[in-house]
């Protein structure tokens, strides 16, 4: 089975055009203020009406509050919702609509591949498992974290799909498709220029990469 790939943290029209183009199965819209990443809820009508079916608009929230979330989601219609901050199964599940749980790998606690599995499995009702760095902020630090930790999600038949994120580029997405063996693949500062801003050549060179890996 091939990898999906999503690429997370689009803020301008032609980066969702070179998204696109590229071949990517589902573009990330980040609504989280503090990054330079954040797109308000106007703005990413915008850009989700770029995106043509069959390709998937993500919109992450880290701790956001229902009314913020509600307001994405009625104005915006994503396709699938990201939870990347500490919120609870109930409050993921709370919207009744697909989700993906991010994890902050290595973050005191999720330190030990048991205790990444334990903490997983709270989240059954997941569309899927998305596994980031721990990093000071939220994410999207371009950090890669110790792929072991994973051993035991990716052994268990319980495992919901494994999208795998933090610090990939075209150097490092073929080993660590070779050692995952994810779902999908979750990239924003490998291809970026500064924060939010993409650079064609780099998402279709990380693309290139991630076929080859198959
Ligand atoms: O991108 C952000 O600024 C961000 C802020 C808060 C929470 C999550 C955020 N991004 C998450 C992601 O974009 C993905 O998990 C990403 O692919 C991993 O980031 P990177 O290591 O930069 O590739």
């Amino acid at each position: 089975m091939r990898t999906r790939v999503k690429i997370c943290g689009l803020t301008r029209a032609e980066d969702v055009n070179a998204a696109v183009a590229a071949g990517a199965d589902a573009v990330g819209l980040v609504f989280y203020p503090p990054s330079s990443r954040y797109v308000s809820p106007e703005n990413a009508c915008g850009l989700r009406n770029l995106v043509p079916a069959m390709v998937s608009v993500v919109a992450l929230f880290v701790n956001a509050s229902n009314e913020d979330v509600q307001q994405v989601i009625d104005q915006v219609q994503p396709d699938i919702l990201q939870f990347h901050g500490d919120e609870s199964p109930d409050e993921c599940e709370q919207y009744g609509r697909r989700y993906m749980k991010a994890f902050r790998v290595g973050a005191p606690g999720l330190d030990t591949p048991q205790a990444v599995l334990e903490t997983c499995r709270r989240y059954r009702s997941a569309s899927a498992w998305l596994f980031d760095s721990y990093s000071a902020g939220y994410g999207g630090s371009g950090k890669q974290f110790d792929l072991g930790l994973l051993e035991m999600v990716i052994a268990t038949p319980e495992s919901r799909p494994v999208v795998l994120a933090g610090g990939l580029n075209v150097e490092t997405v073929g080993a660590a498709i070779a050692q995952v063996a994810p779902f999908a693949v979750d990239v924003s500062s490998g291809v970026e220029i500064s924060g939010g801003v993409k650079c064609a050549g780099k998402i279709r060179a990380f693309m290139q990469a991630v076929a080859l890996s198959r």
